[in-house]
């Protein structure tokens, strides 16, 4: 086989880490026009998302990849993720605005586990949005995250409140019963659960397994696959993670993220374990104070309420939310600690607080009611991308 090579492979790259360069910075450029898009949308009272825009968008964009020989579901995959940061980043910018006590340079945040945590990734992931440096408190359980912030001792908690395989996470939901702090934020975080060693194994060696008892719950038909296993429970996939870095033995593994594994030193030896590929952890952050959203952005409201325990109750207050036309995200039902048979009921609804019609949802809720909570009023940072026909 004869290879024409005018290039070095050196040479090659080079020219591939200019193109690269370039990408980055016109991708910086994009952000700021973005900014300048959302100020645009501040003086005209429009909303930040403008989906006919993108969707024209998009459909030019896969023809002009075509005449580059880009496939359209290349190029649709590349823009819903520039139009997703472009959203969210104009959501962050106006958000600052309406709450300018909280536009701080640092912000002290608490989330379970160290360095490399689901929680980790999900409040560095959050707050960079925010460009907000973050002052890392790492908890070893959820109640340590709040006290942290009831304290004083932190400006903001991480919690994970619910995962595509595992379902809600009771003990948030429990804790969120009882505290004075508000909503004021949630991020969705992928999550890939892969399995991570210290040293050179095979799977077969493996008979000991550390991680948060979420990962092991959300990877059970893996683990269920590799016959006897034991089992070992941490506070969190950094624990984890930390303690099979310091046995280094060929037995033993963590469930964790594989870039959070090279912390500490890991390697995965399988990769993708969890019991559904597409899995997602939506967190919630907490503060002692409520935050006012924006109308120009999408807003989600979480209440707690108790019902009579006459028979229809919950559905006397699902239909005030129906006859409304206000769509419900989540509706989780915990029992009410220390009255037993009474359960509280979580609800997440897709309208802002301030809107006259969600206030009057919530007079008509408080007379059927025995007990209810605005837990907060938040953005929705949930982007769904707008698809568009490859074959138009
Ligand atoms: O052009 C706008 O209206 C923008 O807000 C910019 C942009 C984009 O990034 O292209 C982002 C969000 C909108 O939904 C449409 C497009």
């Amino acid at each position: 086989m004869t290879v024409n090579t005018h290039d070095s492979l050196d040479d090659i790259r080079r020219n591939v880490t200019r193109i690269d360069n370039t990408l980055l910075a016109l991708l910086a450029e994009r952000r700021t026009l973005s900014l300048e898009v959302a100020k645009s949308k501040i003086s005209t009272a429009k909303p930040v998302r403008d989906q006919v825009r993108e969707q024209a968008l998009l459909l030019r964009l896969i023809d002009t990849g075509k005449e580059h020989q880009l496939d359209p579901q290349y190029v649709t995959q590349i823009f819903h993720t520039i139009i997703e940061d472009s959203v969210l980043y104009q959501q962050a910018y106006l958000q600052r605005l309406v709450n300018p006590e909280n536009a701080l340079p640092t912000a002290r945040v608490s989330f379970l586990g160290a360095k490399g945590s689901y929680s980790h990734l999900a409040s560095r992931n959050y707050f960079s949005r925010k460009q907000t440096q973050l002052v890392e408190i790492s908890c070893s359980s959820f109640r340590d995250i709040i006290n942290e912030v009831e304290t004083g001792h932190a400006d903001y908690g991480v919690l994970p409140i619910e995962n595509t395989s595992s379902g809600s996470i009771n003990e948030v939901y429990d804790l969120l019963q009882h505290t004075s702090l508000s909503i004021v934020g949630e991020i969705t975080q992928p999550i890939e659960h892969c399995l991570l060693t210290a040293v050179d194994t095979q799977l077969e060696q493996i008979d000991t397994l550390y991680s948060h008892p979420q990962p092991h719950q959300q990877c059970s038909e893996f683990l269920h696959g590799m016959g006897k296993i034991n089992q070992q429970y941490c506070s969190s996939t950094a624990d984890a993670m930390l303690t099979v870095a310091e046995l280094k033995q060929p037995n033993v593994a963590a469930i964790g993220n594989a870039s959070s594994g090279e912390i500490y030193g890991l390697t995965p030896i399988k990769t993708n374990i969890a019991n559904q590929q597409q899995n997602f952890t939506r967190f919630i952050v907490v503060a002692r104070k409520p935050v006012t959203v924006t109308s120009l952005i999408p807003a989600k409201t979480t209440l707690i309420m108790s019902t009579a325990q006459a028979a229809g109750s919950l559905v006397e207050c699902l239909l005030v939310l129906r006859n409304a036309k206000i769509n419900m995200t989540k509706l989780e039902s915990r029992p009410v600690i220390g009255n037993p048979w009474e359960e509280m009921f979580y609800v997440d609804v897709e309208i802002n607080l301030k809107d006259p019609l969600m206030q009057q949802v919530l007079d008509d809720l408080t007379r059927l009611t025995r007990f209810i909570k605005v837990l907060g009023c938040y953005p929705s940072e949930n982007v769904t991308p707008t698809e568009v026909d490859f074959n138009d």
